[in-house]
């Protein structure tokens, strides 16, 4: 890899890749080229490509649990990590591994036991995550002295340790905030995902399979969205990769990015109940419509990129006409399908009408009995671990530079633009 960047900096260094106007300045850097993510990529036509492999070409290519299941998320972390397909023992192999590495520092749960129990999930999250830095072998590493041609190396080992942990911690939580607080041991017979559900208290096959579903499709979202952004920016300073996830995380945290997911599950409710038995179109889209004149948006649609529905939210929909056609929440988010793309291209300023995989993963949860949305982002968040981790593997082994873009001040646009 690192020649072969050697290769395109030599001969392309000084290309232009596009130019940057007043409004990307201004307006979130939208669709400014500026950094380089190998692991996936974003089309706002077609969606999301894992080493350019679509969603419905992973679901028949990557190794399964049980036969014509869904995918087995170490099969993605050994795609994003390699850019190969790996085989069914190569995934069972990175199973065993990551197994032998799950065990929590016993000061995790301890750091954890000093949060109340109320603190949301997301906080409790990002807590544990810095906590688990004390074993980071990227930081011991660099203290020592290490050559910078080898950082990859303890970051990689980082990124295996970390990605181990996450179900036992992301279980922890689950089981302090919700249920009677028992830690459930791993089962060293399981999957990673499997095992995930296993430590939340879910044993049986179907919601293991959504697990490894949800796992998955989460996992990656190009560089630019804000958890993989903030983890690459923090990575970028050679802090260890506990530190850079634990950024990413508390992005992830927020309601126009991962907590979508829970925001969409309270609103749902909110709709389900004002609607009782009334599915009728006026009705939704008087709820849609009073939901925007507050102020508000409507969680789970648009997005800054794409332009059409999510094929995440696609995937998850023929989930769910596969397990749960019947199941009258999975309805109601068919329903609103049909109703507030509409709407929203009404309001004439919405770029994107359609909805993202927030407005669907809550919905697939509950029907397992995952009820608590307040818990969703963290599964999100265990997901994403698996893609920003690759990347800041592999942009340590190509020795990407410190992140320091440019800014300016609106004097300096007047100076240069003219006075408005
Ligand atoms: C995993 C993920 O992170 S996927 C995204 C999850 N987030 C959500 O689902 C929250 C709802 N959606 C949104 O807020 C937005 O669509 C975002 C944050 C995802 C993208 O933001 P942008 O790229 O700025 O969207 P866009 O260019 O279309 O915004 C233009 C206007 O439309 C509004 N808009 C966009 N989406 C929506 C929506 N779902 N409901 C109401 N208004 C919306 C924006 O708030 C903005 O309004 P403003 O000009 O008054 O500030
Ligand atoms: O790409 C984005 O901006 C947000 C998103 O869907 C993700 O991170 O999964």
């Amino acid at each position: 890899m690192r020649e072969r960047m050697h290769k395109i900096k030599a001969s392309h260094g000084d290309k232009i890749m596009g130019e940057v106007t007043v409004n990307m300045a201004l307006g979130g850097m939208r669709g400014l080229k500026s950094m380089l993510w190998e692991t996936s990529l974003l089309d706002s036509e077609n969606g999301i490509r894992f080493r350019g492999y679509t969603i419905p070409e992973l679901q028949k290519k990557l190794p399964t649990a049980k036969p014509n299941g869904e995918p087995l998320p170490e099969g993605i972390l050994w795609l994003l990590l390699t850019g190969e397909l790996p085989s069914k023992a190569q995934v069972d192999s990175l199973s065993a591994e990551l197994s032998s590495r799950a065990e929590l520092p016993e000061h995790v749960l301890r750091v954890l036991d000093a949060l109340p129990a109320k603190a949301h999930p997301m906080t409790q999250f990002t807590c544990a995550i810095m906590a688990m830095q004390t074993e980071s072998k990227f930081a011991a590493a660099y203290l020592s002295g290490m050559h910078k041609s080898e950082y990859w190396d303890p970051v990689f080992e980082d990124t295996l340790d970390c990605v181990a942990k996450l179900p036992a911690t992301a279980a922890a939580i689950y089981r302090r905030s919700f249920k009677d607080g028992k830690i459930i041991s791993p089962d060293p017979a399981l999957d990673w995902a499997g095992n995930f559900a296993h430590m939340m208290g879910y044993g049986d096959e179907g919601t293991k399979e959504l697990m490894r579903l949800y796992m998955t499709i989460h996992s990656d979202h190009e560089g630019g969205n804000v958890s993989a952004h903030a983890t690459h920016l923090v990575g970028s300073a050679l802090s260890d990769p506990f530190c850079s996830l634990a950024a990413g995380m508390n992005g992830l945290a927020g309601p126009l990015h991962g907590l979508a997911n829970q925001e969409v599950l309270k609103w749902l409710n909110i709709v389900e109940n004002e609607l009782g038995d009334d599915l009728s179109s006026e009705k939704i889209s008087e709820l849609v419509h009073s939901t925007l004149n507050s102020g508000r948006v409507i969680p789970g649609y648009g997005h800054a990129v794409l332009r059409k529905t999510d094929p995440r939210y696609t995937c998850q929909r023929e989930f769910a006409m596969k397990h749960l056609p019947d199941y009258p929440k999975f309805k109601l988010v068919s329903k609103l399908y049909e109703i507030v793309p509409t709407i929203l291209s009404e309001t004439g300023k919405v770029r994107n009408p359609w909805p993202n995989v927030d407005a669907h993963s809550g919905v697939l949860l509950q029907y397992y009995g995952i009820t608590e949305e307040n818990f969703y982002t963290v599964m999100f968040g265990v997901s994403r671990a698996l893609g920003v981790l690759s990347q800041l593997t592999l942009s340590r082994a190509i020795g990407l530079a410190i992140e320091r873009p440019k800014s300016i001040t609106s004097e300096w646009l007047e100076e240069k633009f003219g006075k408005v």
